[in-house]
C-alpha cells in the first residue's frame, strides 16, 4: 500500500508532463504550418514569430510575459498573424473569451490626451482578465494612434514581477500592432527589388536599424515616447514587408478557398490587377496590401452567383 500512494503522485505528474509536451508537439507542428501555408511574403516575421511563440509557450514558467511589437505597412498580416497565433494556443482560437482586442481609434476615438479614466480602467480589465486566466492574450491595435501616456499602462504588467496585486502575468501574451516603420522596411524590400535579389535574402538585421530607428523617432505617439521602449520590456520588434502581386494573387486564392470556391487562377489575376501599385513608375508593391481583397471578391462572379 506504501507503493501504491507513492506511485499515484508520481503517475500524475508523469501524465501532466506528457499532456503538457503533446500539447507543445501539436502547438509548434501547427502554427509552423500555418505561418508557412497561410502567411504569404513574411518570411522575416514568420521565423521570429515562430522561435518567439514556441519558445514562450514551452517555457513552464517564463519570467515575464511575452511582449511582441508587430509594424509594417498596412494590409500585410499583423492582424493576421495575431489571429494565427490566438488559433494555435486556444481551443477557440481567436474567438476565445482569453483573446482581447484592444483598438486605439475604438477606444479614444476622439483623440482624448487626458483619458485618464480611461487608462485607469484600462489597467483594471487587463488585471482582471488575467486573474480570470492567466494565459490570456491582448492585441493592441493602432498603436501609432494611442494617446500619449495610455500605453504605459501595461508597463508594469511586462515586467519580471513574480506578482502584481496577486495577480501573475508571467504567462500572458501582449501584441502591439502599428505602421510605424513602414516606409523604411518598404525603402528595404525597393532596394532588394532594384537590385534583382530575392526578396527571401532580406534578413532581420538588413530591417532593424532603420526599424528602430523610425520607431525611436516617432515621437509624436504614445508608445513610441512609452518606457516600454526605453525599458526594453518589449522581446521582439516584428517587421512586415510590403505584399506584391504575386502575395495578393496567393491573398485572393486563399479567400476563394476559405469561401467554399474552387480557386481560379485567372479571376485572381483579373483581381490582383486592379488593386493600385507602389512607387511609380515600378509599380512593385500593393498600396493596401491584402486588405481589400475580402471586400473585393464580393464582386467576384462566382461569389454574386451564388447568392
Ligand atoms: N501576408 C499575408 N498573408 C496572407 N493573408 C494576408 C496577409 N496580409 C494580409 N492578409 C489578408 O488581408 C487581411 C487584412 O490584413 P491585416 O488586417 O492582417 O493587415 P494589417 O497588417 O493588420 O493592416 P493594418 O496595419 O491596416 O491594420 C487579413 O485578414 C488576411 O486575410
Amino acid at each position: 500500500p506504501a507503493d501504491q500512494t507513492q506511485l499515484i503522485p508520481i503517475t500524475h505528474s508523469v501524465l501532466l508532463h506528457v499532456f503538457f509536451f503533446i500539447f507543445l508537439f501539436a502547438l509548434f507542428g501547427c502554427l509552423k504550418d500555418d505561418l508557412k501555408n497561410k502567411l504569404f511574403g513574411q518570411h522575416v516575421a514568420s521565423e521570429i514569430i515562430f522561435k518567439a511563440v514556441t519558445g514562450f509557450m514551452s517555457n513552464k514558467n517564463p519570467k515575464k510575459p511575452l511582449a511582441l511589437s508587430l509594424h509594417g505597412p498596412t494590409g500585410t498580416g499583423k492582424s493576421f498573424v495575431s489571429q494565427l497565433i490566438a488559433d494555435n494556443i486556444y481551443k477557440k482560437g481567436r474567438d476565445s473569451q482569453f483573446v482581447h482586442l484592444f483598438s486605439a481609434t475604438h477606444h479614444f476615438p476622439h483623440q482624448d490626451q487626458t483619458a485618464t479614466y480611461k487608462v485607469r480602467s484600462l489597467q483594471d480589465w487587463i488585471k482582471g482578465n488575467v486573474r480570470n486566466c492567466e494565459r490570456s492574450m491582448f492585441i493592441f491595435d493602432e498603436m501609432d494612434k494611442m494617446p500619449p501616456g495610455v500605453i504605459d499602462v501595461t508597463e508594469p504588467f511586462l515586467d519580471f514581477y513574480p506578482r502584481l496585486d496577486g495577480v501573475s502575468f508571467q504567462k500572458s501574451i501582449f501584441i502591439f500592432l502599428s505602421n510605424a516603420g513602414a516606409d523604411n522596411i518598404t525603402q528595404t524590400a525597393l532596394d532588394f527589388w532594384k537590385k534583382g535579389r530575392d526578396r527571401k535574402e532580406i534578413k532581420l538585421k538588413d530591417l532593424e536599424t532603420s526599424l528602430s530607428a523610425s520607431v525611436f523617432s516617432h515621437n509624436q505617439h504614445g508608445f513610441f515616447q512609452s518606457s516600454l521602449i526605453d525599458c526594453d520590456m518589449l522581446d521582439a520588434f516584428i517587421p512586415f514587408l510590403p505584399l506584391e502581386y504575386r502575395h495578393v494573387v496567393q491573398c485572393v486564392m486563399a479567400e476563394m478557398k476559405a469561401r467554399g470556391l474552387q480557386p481560379d487562377k485567372d479571376e485572381a489575376d483579373k483581381l490582383a490587377r486592379d488593386l493600385v501599385y507602389f512607387p511609380k513608375p515600378e509599380n512593385v508593391f500593393a498600396k493596401s496590401g491584402c486588405k481589400t481583397v475580402a471586400n473585393r471578391i464580393n464582386f467576384y462572379s462566382r461569389v454574386l452567383a451564388s447568392l
